[in-house]
């Protein structure tokens, strides 16, 4: 089902399907290829890795989320995988998070579409019944971090310069109630509170001691570190494992499923503000600025 709205879509947004293309990769894995994701076998059986290839920072385009979900979703539906390993192709950056234009001068109509693209997409990694495994190689503020946080491990690079956290407020946002329930559920309420409302975006050292991800290793021990960690989640029985992911996030997808539609209309309304408009305007234009 929510591959057929992925693929109609695509379709709606342009980007073709046939494009996809399978490869093999020197160790006779199977490659798939699509535009914006890349998915590799890896050498631990049963796991594959998604490299976010949507470059220059991984934006969140609406594309990118489809091609996400359904690169999951095939996963799902491949019995020979039982893991997941998320990490960025994007030297530097895991995700910056929401395309900011995608919720700057565009209409109704596309507001709905993005932002229920946003909630399929987060729908989809927090309930998956993949082990996913977030191997953080850069700089995840907002919805690159969301999508950190929906995993059921986070390995990130002990570098100083990258950065992760919901900073929604500084760009002038609202952070969405369930990215709040995300995070609520990861680091507690009350450092929650405190990150949330100065919208914080923390080093490696503090989001390690925030309990916002489990491990900070070297730069190039993520992936290695993040394949070792798989192993030891897929000692357990899928079954068991499947049953208790569920039972612990069901009433926090539960609370979004059930009030999908108005979290839609909600966004809408918001994001629709001439203030709101202006205000990611002038972020946009600030980071514009920052390179000259
Ligand atoms: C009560 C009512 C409730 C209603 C609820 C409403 C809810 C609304 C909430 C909506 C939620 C939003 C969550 C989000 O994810 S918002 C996005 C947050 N992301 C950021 O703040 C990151 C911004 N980017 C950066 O800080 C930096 O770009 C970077 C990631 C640190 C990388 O820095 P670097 O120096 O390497 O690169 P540049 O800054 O030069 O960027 C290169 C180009 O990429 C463009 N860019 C960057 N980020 C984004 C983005 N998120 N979306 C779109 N485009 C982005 C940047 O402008 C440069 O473009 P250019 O080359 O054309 O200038």
């Amino acid at each position: 089902m929510a591959l057929a709205a992925g693929r109609a879509m695509l379709m709606r947004s342009g980007v073709r399907l046939g494009t996809q293309a399978a490869a093999r990769g020197g160790n006779g894995a199977r490659r798939f290829m699509n535009h914006r994701v890349v998915v590799e076998p890896n050498t631990v059986p049963g796991v594959a890795v998604i490299k976010f290839k949507n470059p220059p920072v991984n934006s969140l385009t609406l594309e990118f989320l489809t091609e996400f979900v359904i690169c999951l979703e095939k996963l799902e539906n491949d019995k020979t995988f039982r893991g997941v390993v998320l990490t960025s192709d994007c030297p530097g950056i895991f995700s910056a998070g929401l395309d900011l234009r995608e919720m700057c001068g565009k209409n109704p109509a596309h507001y709905a579409e993005y932002w229920r693209a946003v909630q399929e997409m987060w729908l989809k990694v927090y309930l998956s019944n993949l082990v996913l495994v977030a191997a953080i190689n850069g700089t995840s503020p907002a919805g690159g971090c969301l999508i950190a946080l929906s995993c059921d491990y986070r390995v990130l690079a002990d570098n100083p310069r990258y950065r992760m956290g919901l900073n929604e407020t500084l760009l002038g946002l609202v952070v969405p109630f369930w990215f709040k329930d995300t995070l609520v559920n990861t680091i507690g309420h009350r450092a929650s509170e405190r990150a949330l409302q100065l919208g914080l975006l923390f080093p490696p050292a503090e989001a390690l001691q925030l309990g916002m991800v489990d491990q900070v290793v070297p730069e190039d021990q993520v992936q290695s570190t993040a394949l070792s960690v798989m192993t030891q989640w897929l000692a357990i029985p899928d079954h068991v494992r499947q049953l208790t992911k569920n039972m612990i996030r069901k009433a926090t997808a539960d609370h979004l499923i059930k009030h999908q539609e108005a979290d839609i209309q909600n966004f809408i309304n918001f994001i629709s503000r001439d203030s709101i408009q202006k205000s990611l305007q002038v972020y946009l234009e600030n980071l514009k600025q920052k390179k000259h």
